[in-house]
């Protein structure tokens, strides 16, 4: 196989890597190579982790392949199963990625993995880039995918790689030949509905007709654009130094630079939406956006749905909440209170008797939170505390019909200290 681009980070060496393992001929080759080099430094421990998307009838195969395939390297095995049968067609595909990569983030933090490999390749990057250029990207989109980048977990730091960015698929196909590796083709590949597919099999081949460096050509494109888009974004971060704020993004002046320089606030508002994983809205969106904000008064609230999140304009700030339904956060209780044990045990209790019930707001509701206060109103405590009007609408928490928690407020303090209830952290995530 061809040399991978000098340029591009690797992994260290001498700690656990996880190789994402699909069963096609690029995770196969990865783990080749992967398992090769730890052979000869011994110094990593592999493992391979599988995803069945639970959406195709050969999916049972794919995932005793690569448990087989683990098994012949001598490599950890271990696979997620995901519940996607049912979702509309046209979302499948993203959400099937979206869901994959989370899976993949929870395995490598259950295993205590900070280095993640997947086997994206040249013939990738130039495919998302022709596909991003059919959507009006701009540089963002534009750059593909990067050959590192931290991914979201819950559990910590975990550094996702592809070190095959810069191998072209034929590379790939002529380095399994020679080492006589098995794979398993993806059905769905063939399959030309995928806008993805169709570019795969019909527009590369006809570029490569006209310049047979297409692939290469295309991805190195890429490669500048992900550059270019590095200086955006600390341009992004300089223009928004009085705007990108901890809790959100500043009305006013994001409004003032608007005035002076458009494409600036633009690149501050993409800049801003992107760290918080919303996708680019499109033209006609973003200009609403700014309309919208142009208009709004003083003091107004606004919000606008995008992806599954909720932006919300609230107290001059611009917010993101993700719309999980029926989830509702309770406030970090005093560290001295939490006894793990006996309270699960008292919850368990309550619920064995049906004593706990979640009841909506009737508006005189008190609760005291905190040692020697006194009880308040919800209405006070939401205001002292700054919970925006929206998250005002959770369910009350009460066990043996005392009030208990308040979504964005606290625990009940005398429950908590007198009582007996000791909560654990788990208990305040989610009611
Ligand atoms: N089911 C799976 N289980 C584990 N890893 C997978 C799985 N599917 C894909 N991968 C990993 O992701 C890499 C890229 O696969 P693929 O191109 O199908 O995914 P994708 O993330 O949807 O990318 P694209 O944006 O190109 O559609 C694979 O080479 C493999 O490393």
């Amino acid at each position: 196989m061809a040399s991978s681009r000098k340029s591009q980070p690797s992994p260290k060496l001498g700690k656990r890597i996880a190789v994402a393992l699909s069963g096609g001929l690029d995770s196969v080759v990865l783990l080749d190579t992967v398992c090769k080099a730890q052979s000869k430094n011994k110094s990593s421990a592999v493992y391979v982790f599988h995803i069945h998307h639970g959406l195709q009838k050969q999916a049972d195969d794919w995932l005793i392949f690569c448990e087989k395939l683990a098994k012949k390297y001598q490599v950890h095995f271990d696979f997620r199963l995901l519940h996607l049968a049912g979702e509309e067609q046209g979302n499948v595909e993203a959400r099937a990625r979206a869901e994959r990569y989370e899976a993949l983030a929870d395995l490598c933090t259950e295993y205590g993995i900070e280095d993640l490999l997947l086997a994206h390749h040249q013939n990738d990057q130039a495919e998302t880039t022709l596909l991003q250029l059919l959507r009006g990207a701009g540089v963002a989109g534009l750059a593909g995918m990067p050959a590192s980048r931290e991914l979201n977990a819950q559990g910590g730091k975990i550094i996702l790689w592809r070190p095959l960015l810069g191998q072209s698929r034929k590379e790939l196909e002529a380095y399994a030949k020679e080492h006589k590796l098995k794979w398993i083709e993806d059905p769905s590949n063939q399959d030309s509905q995928y806008r993805r597919n169709a570019i795969r099999k019909t527009i590369i081949p006809a570029l490569e007709k006209i310049q047979p460096e297409a692939i290469a050509n295309l991805a190195r494109s890429a490669g500048l654009l992900g550059e270019a888009q590095g200086l955006l974004d600390r341009l992004a971060i300089q223009d928004g130094k009085h705007i990108l704020l901890t809790n959100g993004i500043g009305h006013q002046p994001l409004l003032e630079l608007a005035q002076k320089d458009l494409p600036a606030a633009n690149n501050v508002l993409r800049y801003w939406l992107r760290v918080n994983g919303l996708t680019m809205p499109s033209q006609e969106r973003l200009a609403a956006w700014w309309r919208d904000l142009q208009l709004v008064k003083a003091g107004a609230q606004l919000e606008w749905a995008h992806d599954e999140s909720m932006i919300r304009l609230w107290r001059g700030v611009l917010q993101v909440e993700e719309v999980k339904a029926g989830e509702w956060v309770f406030k970090t209780i005093p560290s001295a209170s939490k006894a793990p044990g006996f309270a699960s045990q008292w919850i368990k209790d309550a619920q064995k008797n049906g004593l706990v019930t979640l009841k909506e707001r009737s508006g005189s509701e008190k609760i005291q939170i905190k040692a020697n206060t006194p009880r308040k109103t919800l209405k006070n405590l939401f205001q002292e505390g700054d919970v925006p009007p929206w998250q005002r609408q959770a369910p009350l928490l009460y066990i043996n019909g005392d009030l208990i928690a308040v979504a964005g407020v606290g625990l009940s303090y005398p429950h908590l200290v007198h009582t007996g209830p000791r909560v654990r952290p788990e208990w305040q995530q989610k009611a």
